[in-house]
């Protein structure tokens, strides 16, 4: 693959304003790079074939089917210099890493329309290191209208055949997301890039803790082709849980007990501006708003699973992952401080969960995972169907903590994520659960989730894949008591558990009965495995 070389930009465009080109986008030096392997450039058909200033060379540029290339025009030289043939090797970048063009002008102070034509403007999606994007710009300089006119109708054509990429998207954002940046974030670094893309947007900034489902109850939807949060985890979770459960009713499922749902029917983009950023952080492999803004105008789409919450055959709600017992107490405790600063509530939380750790008596059962393509292989070697693991188990005694998760939860304390074997839709669920232990070794076991260490590897820590769970604490264990803060909590109808499903307070009074449906919402992303496929191996940027 050829190496670009670094270079200033155009010096024609020095001082210039240019037309529809704002800030937000990167500007870099015109001379690129390559996204992944070259495509044959042989075997496609050329479109067009021109000369622009690229750079501060004059290039003879070619747009075939998949890429743009171009070569510097080599002056002859008599001797034939083979050193200056090496430099000028041709580069080039996919037509698929290009999210939209513009034309570039130059204006005069009092100028306000149709200054001088300078070239094109091309916005290019850009893979870096550790699964960030990044946007970027070539510029393609030449002052001829009609040929640029040609290039231009040309790149918006291509563009257009992406039928995948969204057009209008609903955004829902949380202004009181972590220390209220949400809205700072949107503005100033998300709509920048989507109003380049061309994509109308349409905002609904959030007033109180549910706005996100009785709006999407009201809103019609079918104009959009996505829905875009901008929040944390609370927000994420409480947007997918919606788009869910207006699918089933636009389907006439019966919410009030769901057993088989059907899937949202438009993707989620997931901009991370939260105290937890945990969904975004296990779909993009990093918590990184440009990566995430970035995703969904490329419209890489990733099917994720989700859990249905139950209780006594009641549907409560959808959600990715939850923990019962340590991690519902420390939510319930940082629910208590919202007075505090995000970080020092969730610190002080974790610190007197601890200092108050206590096990939960429980009755757990579970649905051991079946692969189907396991099922599939055995079948065909002949296996009996008995071999299959359909048999719900359970276990019962005193735990600390429970964790239930569909997906990988990536997070700044868990780089490696706190359930780092299952993967965003392999329709299974991590059962983790770690049994009753002392106190420094319960913290051991927590501490090494932020190390290379394995965190499982304790005696007292059990791990499962599972497809359905019933966590059935005995109430009168944990011998309630009112004065405590993190304990059982008196209800109307008795004492109810603390559980922190996507960092939301959950309170059940009995048993909650998780099941995972594999693939059921669509989120703006890619997976890692793609993303580690198509890495870019140039270093020139
Ligand atoms: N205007 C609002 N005022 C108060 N709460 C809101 C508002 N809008 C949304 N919420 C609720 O705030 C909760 C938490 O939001 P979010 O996850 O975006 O932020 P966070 O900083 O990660 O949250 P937390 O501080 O709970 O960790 C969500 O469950 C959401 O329903």
């Amino acid at each position: 693959m050829p190496r670009g070389r670094r270079g200033g930009r155009v010096s024609a465009l020095e001082g210039c304003r240019e037309e529809e080109a704002p800030p937000a986008a990167d500007a870099v030096p015109s001379v690129l790079w390559a996204s992944g392997q070259q495509p044959e450039a042989a075997a496609e058909l050329i479109l067009l074939r021109g000369i622009f200033e690229i750079g501060r060379d004059s290039c003879d540029v070619v747009l075939s089917e998949r890429a743009l290339r171009w070569q510097p025009i080599q002056p002859e030289r008599p001797t034939g210099d083979s050193k200056y043939n090496f430099l000028h090797k041709e580069e080039f970048i996919e037509l698929k890493d290009i999210f939209s063009v513009k034309l570039k002008r130059r204006y005069s102070v009092k100028q306000q329309r149709s200054g001088t034509l300078l070239g094109i403007t091309l916005f290019i999606c850009l893979k870096k290191e550790q699964n960030k994007l990044k946007d970027s710009t070539l510029d393609l300089i030449n002052l001829s209208e009609d040929h640029c006119d040609v290039w231009f109708r040309q790149f918006k054509k291509i563009l257009a055949g992406f039928s995948d990429r969204p057009k209008s998207l609903k955004i829902v954002l949380n202004p009181q997301s972590h220390k209220k940046e949400a809205t700072q974030v949107y503005y100033e670094k998300v709509e920048p890039l989507l109003k380049i893309a061309g994509i109308k947007t349409d905002v609904t900034v959030t007033e109180y803790e549910g706005h996100a489902v009785s709006l999407l109850k009201e809103c019609e939807l079918q104009g959009f082709d996505g829905v875009v949060c901008v929040g944390g985890d609370g927000s994420a979770s409480e947007v997918a849980h919606a788009l869910l459960l207006s699918a089933q009713k636009n389907t006439g499922v019966e919410t009030d007990s769901i057993l088989t749902p059907v899937r949202a029917q438009l993707p989620l983009g997931v901009i991370p501006a939260g105290s937890t950023n945990v969904l975004a952080h296990s779909l993009h492999g990093i918590s990184h708003v440009v990566t995430a803004t970035l995703h969904i105008i490329m419209g890489h789409i990733q099917p994720v699973d989700v859990c249905t919450f139950s209780t006594t055959g009641k549907f409560l709600r959808f959600g990715f992952s939850a923990m019962f017992g340590f991690g519902g107490r420390a939510l319930a405790l940082a629910e208590k401080h919202r007075w505090m600063s995000p970080n020092q509530r969730m610190d002080f939380a974790v610190i007197k969960a601890l200092a108050k750790l206590r096990p939960e008596e429980c009755e757990i059962s579970f649905l051991p995972f079946n692969d189907p393509q396991d099922l599939e292989e055995r079948r065909a070697q002949g296996s009996p169907k008995s071999d299959c693991n359909d048999q719900w188990q359970m276990i019962q005694g005193q735990f600390l903590n429970v964790s239930i998760m569909a997906i990988p939860c990536l997070c700044s304390v868990a780089p490696r994520g706190l359930a780092p074997n299952t993967r965003l839709n392999n329709g299974s669920m991590a059962l983790i659960i770690a049994r009753n232990t002392s106190r420094p070794e319960f913290i051991k076991h927590l501490k090494r989730y932020a190390s290379v260490k394995n965190q499982f590897n304790f005696p007292f820590v059990e791990t499962y894949t599972v497809e359905e769970v019933k966590v059935h604490p005995r109430s009168n264990s944990s011998g309630h008591n009112p004065e405590e803060e993190d304990g059982p909590h008196e209800t109307a109808t008795g004492s109810s558990f603390p559980w922190n499903v996507d960092g939301d307070l959950m309170e059940v009074a009995s048993e909650v009965h998780v099941r995972v449906h594999p693939r059921l919402i669509n989120l703006y992303g890619k997976s890692m495995e793609e993303m580690n496929d198509s890495k870019v191996t140039c270093s020139c940027l």
